[in-house]
């Protein structure tokens, strides 16, 4: 089998968000966790890679990145997707443009789309602006995020400081005319030598629009919700035969264990609620953990009861994490929070959790890593953009959820413990 569609996915739950839209049209995706040692052996239609470089210093980000094509490109990928937030979250210096235009340079294209719309977790583009909700992203609580907040809502005004080449866009009202105005509108961009094209799409229908005109494009990028028709899209056109069902859950032991390191407001409201249903929890306090390191967590995770899915987390609110931050730096503050969630995931494993919850991108970078995962299989979405995966881990089988911070309802963490 060849791979059909390859993609990069700069964060960890960005990469199950993904991998589970594409599965939800029951195309086999194959995810894996970093770029793999080996080159492809039996690649699957759909291969994501997911990397941990939302965050990183940009020349680092992109050659993982270029890495990362090199090997789907080698599993026979000859369109590339590159996925980041569908709340943009970038730092000033970028890095979803600079990727981009490295993604751009190796493919040989002049051009590509930037659509991170995900409506179903109400994030729309408008005019070139991005919402959450009904408010602007620099309103939402994005503003807040305590590695990449975002200051400003417009597409155009964050993307343009990331590039070299110029920025344009197609609006909603072209998009609403249908397939070929979005073609035509691309095309006269390309003539005047628009080489980064924002996308706007506010419901599902104008993704399904722009997917359609974009698929054969050499790279899109964008959230995931815009690679979600592409599937039923390549098989209508014959790239692609069978389907497939989510990988079954395995019958696994009850034991538990929940992880949460993102701050966004509605994991302190998932935090809340899981607590409020009597679930026995841990606050870690990054500077605490500075000074003393993970054992104080360690020795409480050894005390629970893991039938009970205890939640270890240093969700807080913003003003705690802004202390913290004054104290630490923002990264220091990062580290020793993600170093101690990864530390109690294998100490969980280890005393017999074969299911693990985690809520953040960067935190489950750090679980994933420490647990020794390379590859997942995607089950059931729990929530839209949040699948079960299941993976090897220490010599076990397990079942691991990794929540995108802003995605799940208020009950996300009994809901996934629900379904297995
Ligand atoms: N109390 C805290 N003070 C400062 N930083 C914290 C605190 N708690 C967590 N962090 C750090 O904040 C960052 C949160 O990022 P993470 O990507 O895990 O969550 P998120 O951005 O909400 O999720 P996603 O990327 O899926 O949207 C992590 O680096 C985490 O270690
Ligand atoms: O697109 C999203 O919002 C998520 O998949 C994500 O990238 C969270 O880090």
């Amino acid at each position: 089998m060849t791979t059909v569609l390859g993609c990069i996915a700069d964060d960890f739950t960005g990469a199950t968000d993904l991998a589970g839209l594409l599965a939800r049209s029951g195309v086999p995706v194959s995810l894996r966790i970093g770029i793999p040692s080996e080159p492809p052996s039996d690649p699957a239609p759909f291969e994501v890679i997911a990397l941990k470089c939302r965050t990183a210093p940009v020349a680092q980000a992109v050659a993982d990145c270029r890495a990362a094509l090199d090997w789907l490109q080698s599993a026979g990928a000859e369109r590339i997707f590159w996925k980041y937030c569908s709340t943009f979250d970038s730092t000033a210096e970028g890095n979803i443009g600079p990727v981009a235009e490295a993604l751009m340079a190796d493919l040989g294209t002049s051009q590509t789309i930037y659509c991170p719309a995900f409506p179903e977790n109400g994030r729309a583009i408008f005019m070139g602006n991005l919402f959450v909700g009904r408010q602007p992203l620099a309103e939402s609580p994005m503003k807040d995020h305590p590695l990449t907040p975002m200051r400003d809502s417009n597409l155009m005004r964050l993307l343009a400081p990331q590039v070299t080449r110029p920025v344009g866009l197609v609006d909603r009202l072209t998009v609403a005319q249908g397939v070929e105005a979005v073609r035509a509108e691309l095309s006269r961009l390309s003539e005047a030598g628009v080489a980064h094209v924002v996308m706007d799409a506010v419901a599902n229908e104008d993704l399904y629009v722009i997917a359609e005109a974009c698929r054969d494009m050499p790279l899109m990028t964008g959230g995931s919700a815009v690679a979600m028709p592409l599937p039923a899209l390549y098989i209508a056109d014959g790239a692609l035969g069978g389907r497939s069902e989510a990988a079954a859950a395995p019958d696994l032991p009850q034991a538990a264990v929940v992880l949460s390191g993102s701050c966004s407001a509605m994991t302190n409201a998932q935090v809340s609620a899981y607590m409020a249903s009597g679930a026995p929890a841990l606050q870690l306090d990054p500077v605490e953990l500075a000074r003393t390191g993970p054992q104080a967590a360690l020795d409480w995770l050894a005390g629970q009861d893991l039938e009970r899915a205890p939640l270890l987390y240093a969700t807080a609110d913003p003003a705690s994490v802004r202390a913290a931050q004054e104290t630490l730096g923002r990264d220091r503050a990062g580290e020793v929070v993600e170093q101690a969630l990864a530390a109690c995931a294998v100490a969980a494993r280890d005393a017999g959790a074969r299911r693990i919850v985690v809520a953040g991108g960067e935190t489950s970078g750090a679980v994933t890593q420490a647990l020794g995962v390379t590859r997942l299989d995607i089950g059931k979405e729990i929530a839209p953009g949040v699948p079960w995966t299941f993976c090897d881990s220490g010599g076990h089988r397990i079942a691991l959820t990794l929540k995108s911070g802003n995605f799940g309802a208020e009950t996300f963490f009994a809901d996934a413990l629900a379904q297995l």
